[in-house]
């Protein structure tokens, strides 16, 4: 990884079912950089992140995450690359709602090939560090909006990874539990280097990242005004 960019974007254009989504757009982040990306309804955001995740293929441009082309990484390689390589934080958490906390923070280690006391191990800390230990052997199923989120974070950051993207992480939230997990995720960088980029509508969200960005007719700019 050494000292590329967590993040190189130029040129990026996508295209989604004929309706061109992305053009041109620009991107650099160094690592433990965050940022903020906004944009109305429909905009594109969530598809920008399937982009740099290489989940969805670029129609121009390229995207380096680290150092690495995603659009050269073969199929059979990127799944493993990007659990190594990015986070990824969702709206309403996407935990596996029968699995223990711990068991969610854990999985993907365990899909990678972690024995199973170290992917624990490192769940367990993790949930410590995120104060959500108590709710360890708690089915996911059962836990509140905030702690959901808390472990959702755990597993993104269970694999130790340099990227993490965000989509719409507080959209469920409460204006506390929002704030509380504002906090926590805007201290990754500080803590473990992690470059955070997260999409949100909420501009007290936007406004705890380091740049902000405005994704409005397919072009990505910087915004000064949040
Ligand atoms: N696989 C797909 N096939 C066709 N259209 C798609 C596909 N994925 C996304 N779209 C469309 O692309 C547009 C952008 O979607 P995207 O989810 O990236 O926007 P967004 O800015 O994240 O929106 P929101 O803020 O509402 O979550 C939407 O109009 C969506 O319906």
């Amino acid at each position: 990884m050494g000292s590329s960019p967590a993040l190189d974007v130029r040129g990026l254009s996508c295209a989604v079912g004929g309706r061109v989504l992305l053009r041109d757009v620009d991107l650099t982040a160094r690592s433990g950089e965050s940022l903020a990306v906004m944009g109305p309804s429909g905009s594109g955001k969530s598809t920008l992140l399937a982009c740099l995740a290489g989940l969805l293929p670029a129609t121009a441009g390229t995207v380096q995450v680290c150092g690495t082309d995603v659009g050269a990484l073969r199929a059979g390689k990127a799944a493993a690359w990007r659990l190594r390589t990015i986070g990824f934080v969702y709206q309403f958490g996407e935990l596996l709602p029968e699995l223990s906390a711990v068991e969610n923070a854990a999985l993907p280690l365990l899909i990678g090939g972690t024995g199973r006391r170290t992917a624990y191990a490192t769940a367990e800390r993790l949930l410590a560090e995120l104060g959500v230990a108590e709710v360890a052997d708690s089915p996911a199923g059962v836990l509140s909006g905030g702690e959901r989120q808390r472990v959702a974070v755990a597993r993104a950051l269970s694999t130790r990874p340099p990227l993490i993207l965000a989509d719409e992480p507080t959209g469920a939230l409460d204006e506390q539990a929002t704030d509380d997990v504002c906090a926590l995720l805007y201290e990754l960088p500080r803590r473990y280097g992690t470059t955070l980029l997260t999409v949100t509508h909420n501009p007290s969200v936007a406004h705890w990242a380091d740049r902000r960005l405005v994704l409005r007719g397919g072009r990505l700019s910087e915004s000064a005004d949040v």
